[in-house]
C-alpha cells in the first residue's frame, strides 16, 4: 500500500528521513524541486533544505544548523506507528553541511539562473539557514524597528504628566502608589514610536491600553486617529468590547472599533494588501492586542505599512503559545538584546515610578527591567484579576520550576487539583454537572444563563487525535452525559444544551474561529445558537452556521484567548512533543476559579521542562 506521507520520488537520505517521519512528503518535494531547478545534487544540501522547510512548517523562521538533530517525529500517530530512533538516522557531519551550503547554487546562485532560494547567515553559534522569503521579512522587521527606534514622537510632557496622574488611580481615587508598571507602560507608549507591553492574563493590559488612548486624546492638537487590531477576529472583538466599556469613564469615544490585522491592512484577493510600503496606514497610533499570535509575515506587512510617525503599541503575553505560522515575534522582541538609548522624557514623566523602592503591591524595577525600557519594552507583572494558587502555578510553570508547580498542585488549595488518569470521578462529575446546568437553561430559553454556564467548565487536551486527544475525550464526555441523563446524545442533530465551537471566522455573523456557544430553545420552540458577545449574547439561526462543531473537549491551541471558571487539562504522555511549557501555561491561564490537571508527575515535569523552540535571527539582535 502506498503511504501518502512518503514522497515517492525521494531517494537516499531524504527518503530515510521521510520514512522516519522527520520530513513530510511536502518537505521532500520542495527540496527535490529546487534540486531539479538548480542542478544541486549534494545530499547534505538537499537534506538541509528539506529541514529548513520543515523548520518553517513547525514555526521557526530558520534552521539552526548546529541544532539540526534536535527534531521530533511528526505527530501523525497511525495505528502502525513504530518508535523511531532519531540518532540512528544517517545525519551528515555539521561541518560537511555548512561547507556544502557555502558553495551551493541554492545559496550563492548558479548558472541555471537567478534562483537563490536559500540564505546562509553566520552567527557565533553556527549557521542559520533561511528560506530567502523569511530572511527578507526578518530583515524588514529589523530595519523598520531600528529606523523607528531612532526617532521619538513629539509629546507635550505637561499634558502627559497630568494625564498619567489622573488616569492611574488606586481604589480610593488617588494616584496609585509607585512603582506602577501600568503607568510606566502608558508613558513608554506615549514617548516611544514602538512600544511592547507584555504581561500575563489579568495584569491589566487592556486596562492600560484604554488609558494610553485617553492619554493620546488629551495631547494638544487634533484628535488622533486610532487603529485597534488583533490577529484573530475573536481577539479583535474582545479588545473592542473592553475599550468601549471603559471609554465613557475615560472621556473616549464609545464608537472605537477594532478589527483583524488582515482587515486593517486591507487584505485583497491573491494575498496582497491595500496598505503597504507605498500606501501607508492612515492612523496616528495603532494598538495590536494578542501580539503573541502574530506571525513573522504579518508583522512584516504591518511594519512596512506604518507611517514613520505612527505610534505602534504591541500588547500580548509572550509566554503563551505562539502563532500557527512561522515566527514568535512578540517573544523575540521581548528577549532580543536591548537597542536604543535611554529616553530622557520617560524619566521626566514617570521618574518616581522608575526610582521607587519596593511597594507592598509591586516590587521596584530591576536593573534589567530599566534597561529594557530603552527598547520600549515593559512587562506588567501584578495580577489584577486572580491571585492565589492558579496565578502561582502559572508563574512556576512560566519560570520552569517543576518542583514548585508540583508542590502547588499537591497543596490541597481549592483553586487547583492534580489527579491521575484513572481518577476520573471529579472530571466526570464536572462534565456532567455543567452539561446538565447548560441544558436546563437552554431548554428554558434563558440564553444569557446558558452561555454563562457553558463557560463554567472546559475539558482541554494537547492533541486533537489519538488516545489523549480532544476527539477521544469528547466521545467519553458524551457517553458520561448520556449515561447521566438516560438519553443518547447525537451531535449530528441539534439539541438544546449542545456545546458549539466555531472553526472559521464568519465576519457577517460576527462569530470567530475559537468562539464557543450553545444551542438554546427560543420562546416559539425553535432552536438557535447563542454566542457570548459583551453583555448581550448573539443569537443565530442554526442554518446560518457554516463552520461549527460540537465541543465537549477542545485543544489547548483552540482555547487561546478564552477563559472558563473550571478548566480540566488532560495531559498527554511525557514523550509527547506537543507537551511544552507554553502549552501548560496557556492551559492553566484559561482558568478563572479552578484548574484540574489530569496526568502524571512525569508529564508535568516533561511539560515544564520542554520549551517551544522557535529559531529566529531577530532574537539574536
Ligand atoms: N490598575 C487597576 N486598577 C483596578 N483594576 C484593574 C487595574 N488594572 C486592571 N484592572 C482590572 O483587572 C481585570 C483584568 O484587567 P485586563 O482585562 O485589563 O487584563 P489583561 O491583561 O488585558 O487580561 P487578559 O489578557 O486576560 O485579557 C479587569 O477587571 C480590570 O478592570
Amino acid at each position: 500500500m502506498t503511504d501518502v506521507r512518503v514522497a515517492q520520488r525521494g531517494k537516499g537520505v531524504l527518503r530515510e528521513f521521510n520514512e522516519a517521519r522527520v520530513l513530510t512528503a511536502a518537505d521532500v518535494h520542495v527540496a527535490l524541486r529546487l534540486s531539479a531547478l538548480s542542478g544541486e545534487r549534494s545530499e547534505e544540501v538537499l537534506l538541509a533544505t528539506a529541514l529548513a522547510v520543515r523548520a518553517v512548517r513547525s514555526g521557526s523562521v530558520c534552521l539552526e544548523l548546529g541544532r539540526m538533530r534536535e527534531v521530533t517525529v511528526d505527530e501523525t500517530p497511525g495505528e502502525d506507528a513504530v518508535p523511531v530512533d532519531l540518532d540512528a538516522l544517517p545525519w551528515p557531519e555539521d561541518a560537511a553541511v555548512a561547507a556544502a551550503l557555502r558553495v551551493s547554487p541554492l545559496v550563492v546562485g548558479g548558472a541555471a539562473g537567478p534562483l537563490r532560494p536559500l540564505r546562509l547567515v553566520d552567527t557565533d553559534d553556527g549557521g542559520l539557514l533561511y528560506l530567502e522569503r523569511y530572511f527578507r521579512q526578518e530583515e524588514t522587521i529589523r530595519r523598520v524597528l531600528d529606523e523607528r527606534a531612532a526617532r521619538r514622537p513629539a509629546v507635550d510632557e505637561d499634558a502627559l504628566t497630568r494625564g498619567l496622574t489622573e488616569l492611574f488611580l488606586d481604589g480610593d481615587g488617588r494616584a496609585s502608589a509607585a512603582p506602577d508598571r501600568q503607568r510606566i507602560a502608558a508613558a513608554v507608549a506615549a514617548t516611544h514610536a514602538t512600544s511592547v507591553i507584555a504581561g500575563g492574563p489579568g495584569t491589566g493590559k487592556t486596562h492600560t491600553v484604554a488609558r494610553i488612548l485617553a492619554l493620546l486624546a488629551r495631547q494638544p492638537g487634533p484628535a488622533p486617529r486610532i487603529g485597534l487590531a488583533a490577529p484573530t477576529g475573536k481577539a479583535a472583538a474582545r479588545l473592542q468590547e473592553s475599550v468601549r466599556e471603559q471609554a465613557p469613564s475615560l472621556g473616549l469615544s464609545t464608537d472605537l472599533s477594532a478589527m483583524t490585522l488582515h482587515r486593517m491592512l486591507g487584505w485583497q484577493r491573491g494575498g496582497r494588501f491595500r496598505y503597504n510600503a507605498t500606501n501607508h496606514l492612515p492612523y496616528d497610533a495603532i494598538v495590536v492586542d494578542e501580539t503573541s499570535m502574530v506571525s513573522l509575515t504579518m508583522m512584516c506587512r504591518l511594519l512596512e505599512a506604518l507611517r514613520p510617525d505612527t505610534r505602534l503599541v504591541l500588547v500580548g503575553d509572550p509566554d503563551q503559545l505562539t502563532s500557527v505560522d512561522a515566527g514568535a515575534v512578540l517573544a523575540d522582541l521581548v528577549a532580543r538584546p536591548v537597542r536604543g538609548t535611554a529616553n530622557p522624557a520617560l524619566a521626566r514623566v514617570v521618574g518616581a515610578d522608575l526610582d521607587a523602592a519596593d511597594d507592598p503591591a509591586e516590587a521596584a524595577l530591576s536593573a534589567s527591567e530599566r534597561d529594557r525600557l530603552r527598547g520600549g519594552v515593559i512587562r506588567l507583572s501584578r495580577g489584577r484579576r486572580f491571585g492565589g494558587a492558579i496565578a502561582e502555578l502559572a508563574v512556576a510553570v512560566r519560570e520552569g520550576d517543576a518542583d514548585a508547580a508540583l508542590e502547588i498542585l499537591r497543596s490541597g488549595d481549592e483553586q487547583v487539583s492534580f489527579v491521575a488518569e484513572d481518577e476520573l470521578s471529579g472530571l466526570r462529575a464536572d462534565v456532567v454537572a455543567s452539561a446538565v446546568a447548560v441544558t436546563e437553561s437552554a431548554e428554558a430559553g434563558d440564553v444569557a444563563e446558558a452561555v454563562r454556564r457553558s463557560e463554567s467548565h472546559r475539558l482541554l487536551c494537547a492533541h486533537r487525535d489519538g488516545p489523549y486527544g480532544a476527539s477521544w475525550w469528547a466521545r467519553q464526555a458524551i457517553e458520561w452525559v448520556g449515561q447521566a441523563s438516560g438519553q443518547r446524545l447525537d451531535p449530528e442533530h441539534w439539541y438544546p444544551g449542545q456545546p458549539l465551537l466555531v472553526t472559521a471566522n464568519d465576519h457577517e455573523a460576527r462569530i470567530y474561529n475559537g468562539d464557543t456557544g450553545v444551542v438554546v430553545r427560543r420562546a416559539d420552540g425553535s432552536l438557535a445558537a447563542a454566542f457570548a458577545r459583551g453583555q448581550e449574547p448573539v443569537l443565530l439561526h442554526l442554518s446560518n452556521l457554516s463552520a461549527v462543531q460540537t465541543v465537549y473537549a477542545m485543544t489547548i491551541h483552540r482555547s487561546q484567548g478564552s477563559q472558563y471558571d473550571t478548566v480540566s487539562v488532560v495531559l498527554p504522555g511525557e514523550e509527547s512533543a506537543l507537551l511544552t511549557r507554553e502549552l501548560l501555561y496557556t492551559a492553566i491561564t484559561r482558568a478563572r476559579i479552578h484548574v484540574r490537571i489530569v496526568g502524571s508527575e512525569a508529564a508535568v515535569r516533561a511539560g515544564v521542562g520542554r520549551r517551544v523552540s522557535r529559531a529566529s535571527g531577530l532574537r539574536r539582535g
